[in-house]
């Protein structure tokens, strides 16, 4: 049997088994796109169906961290297969649930079969070092040993990369995984959970539970039985499940927001410049931690620059993310169109200057989803709050400066600092840029957005528990060093 068991209601997965929660109630996913349209019924967990999960996920942990690295990775590379197979319908489900583009949504599952296969590499390489020590006679080394039983607790704007570059590392390196997906996309969360439960792991060793953040993902962070927590999503609950985790001495790894800048300097290529701040700001209609949303720009290109922006945005196609042509698909749903909505609100209030957007789109067939049209604000100062919180929307921000270093220093102005961007053919700004911007992520004439999997991911300041996801550097999280000292 399958997540799916007709009448569009998907079960968890537990101990190797499709099954419903003992709470007897479900939770509707329903597409942002159209807000009558049901995707799905997801199990609304409750706090037995949680123990029940972290049991299996516990007696699995020990079988599993025996087996090679090799043969583990021998299972990812069969999940990889069968997701690349997979590909079009999961593309589609991500698209219904959470509204982003259907070419948006091929791309990021196409992305999670690539950490997959990177990830079922990683069982062939080198776990540790040798180290020389004072005692000529002995053998010192390091080596890894897995933590045992991880949550992951996952966001809804990456539902197939996120969930995937969080299981995939915690698997390879010897633990069992239970995944607590967010409740909007918990659909597309059971297929994946599928194409692992096809590639025959053993049972245990990925459960998924679905249901409310505040009893599930909570209940997970604070479970005596899940020795590392990995969560993504907003600031707020990222501090609470830290704090959970620390209380008990459990390991703990947060990815939160971002108010990403792009400074555009005054010798950018401008082009370049307004394709980069579009595509960086707008795309999966700014719902990407790594978003760009404040754009600092020099006196010298201000009003080229913001010409040529408006005129772009202006031609944006906003639509269902299904549709052939459309540009920028809905808001994931309600509670986020509201905040962008009251985000818009505040920047008019506040003083800052519509330019393009700023209100929903008037087509009639748009009327039941959480459209909102491409936004730009000109006039705005840094300390505005549309300058300050995480908006989460299609929404930029334009900030005129003088100099380089203002511009610098204003980008650093920021409680987060996750990534940023500039567009300069200057190699001094370029330098001043990577040694004085404070984020984890810098990028020199591209996008703020673009993280590449096989590379540290991760912010400084609120943006993270500053540790990185992804790449060789997922396993200083998902494993413990052990130093061997060894003597005949
Ligand atoms: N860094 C990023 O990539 C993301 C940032 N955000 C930011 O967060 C804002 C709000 O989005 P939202 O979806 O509400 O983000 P949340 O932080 O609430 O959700 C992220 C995940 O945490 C779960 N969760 C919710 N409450 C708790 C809790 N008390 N304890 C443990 N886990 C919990 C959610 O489950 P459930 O879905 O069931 O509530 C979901 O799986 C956005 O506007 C954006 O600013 C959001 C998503 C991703
Ligand atoms: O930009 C990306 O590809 C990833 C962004 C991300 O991790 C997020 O929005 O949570």
């Amino acid at each position: 049997m399958g997540a799916f068991v007709g009448e569009q209601t998907y079960l968890n997965y537990i101990n190797g088994e499709w099954v419903a929660s003992t709470s007897g109630k479900t939770i509707k996913s329903i597409n942002p796109a159209n807000r009558n349209e049901i995707v799905g019924l997801v199990q609304a967990s409750s706090a037995d169906d949680l123990d029940q999960v972290v049991a299996a996920a516990k007696a699995a942990a020990k079988a599993w961290r025996k087996l090679s690295g090799s043969a583990r990775g021998d299972f990812l590379f069969k999940a990889a297969n069968i997701l690349e197979r997979r590909l079009d319908e999961v593309a589609e489900s991500m698209t219904r649930e959470m509204g982003k583009t259907l070419p948006e949504a091929k791309g990021e599952t196409a992305r999670g079969v690539a950490i997959l296969r990177y990830y079922a590499g990683e069982g062939m390489r080198k776990v540790g070092d040798v180290i020389p020590s004072t005692d000529s006679e002995a053998l010192m080394f390091t080596t890894r040993v897995p933590l045992g039983v991880v949550g992951v607790i996952s966001p809804w704007n990456f539902p197939v990369a996120i969930p995937i570059w969080k299981m995939a590392p915690a698997l390879i390196y010897g633990n069992t995984v239970v995944l607590k997906p967010a409740t909007e996309t918990a659909v597309t969360a059971a297929k994946i959970i599928e194409c692992f439960a096809e590639a025959g792991l053993p049972a245990g060793v990925i459960n998924l539970i679905t249901g409310s953040g505040s009893i599930i993902g909570q209940g997970l962070a604070e479970h005596k039985d899940i020795n590392g927590i990995t969560f993504t999503g907003s600031n707020q609950v990222g501090k609470a499940v830290g704090q959970a985790a620390l209380a008990r001495g459990a390991k703990y790894q947060l990815e939160m927001g971002g108010k990403n800048p792009v400074i555009i300097a005054d010798d950018a290529n401008l082009d370049l410049a307004v394709d980069g701040t579009i595509s960086g700001g707008l795309k999966s209609t700014g719902q990407k931690c790594t978003a760009t949303s404040r754009v600092i720009v020099m006196r010298g290109v201000y009003e080229a620059f913001k010409e040529k922006l408006v005129a772009k945005v202006q031609d944006l196609k906003v639509g269902h993310g299904l549709e052939q042509g459309t540009w920028l698909g809905p808001c994931a749903n309600e509670n986020q169109l509201n905040t962008v909505v009251s985000y818009i609100a505040k920047g008019i209030e506040e003083g800052a200057e519509l330019l393009v957007g700023g209100a929903r789109p008037e087509q009639a067939d748009l009327a039941d989803g959480f459209y909102i049209q491409p936004t730009v604000f000109d006039k705005v100062t840094a300390d505005m709050t549309i300058a300050r919180e995480e908006i989460f929307g299609p929404v930029l921000a334009l900030i005129q400066v003088d100099t380089i270093e203002e511009a610098i220093e204003l980008a650093n102005d920021s409680d987060y600092g996750l990534s940023a961007s500039i567009y300069t053919q200057n190699i001094g700004n370029i330098l001043s840029f990577i040694q004085d911007m404070d984020a984890g992520l810098v990028r020199i004439n591209a996008e703020t957005a673009g993280v590449e999997l096989q590379a540290p991911f991760g912010g400084m300041k609120q943006s993270s528990s500053h540790s990185r996801e992804q790449g060789q550097a997922a396993i200083e999280f998902y494993t413990a060093i052990k130093t061997v000292f060894l003597k005949g």
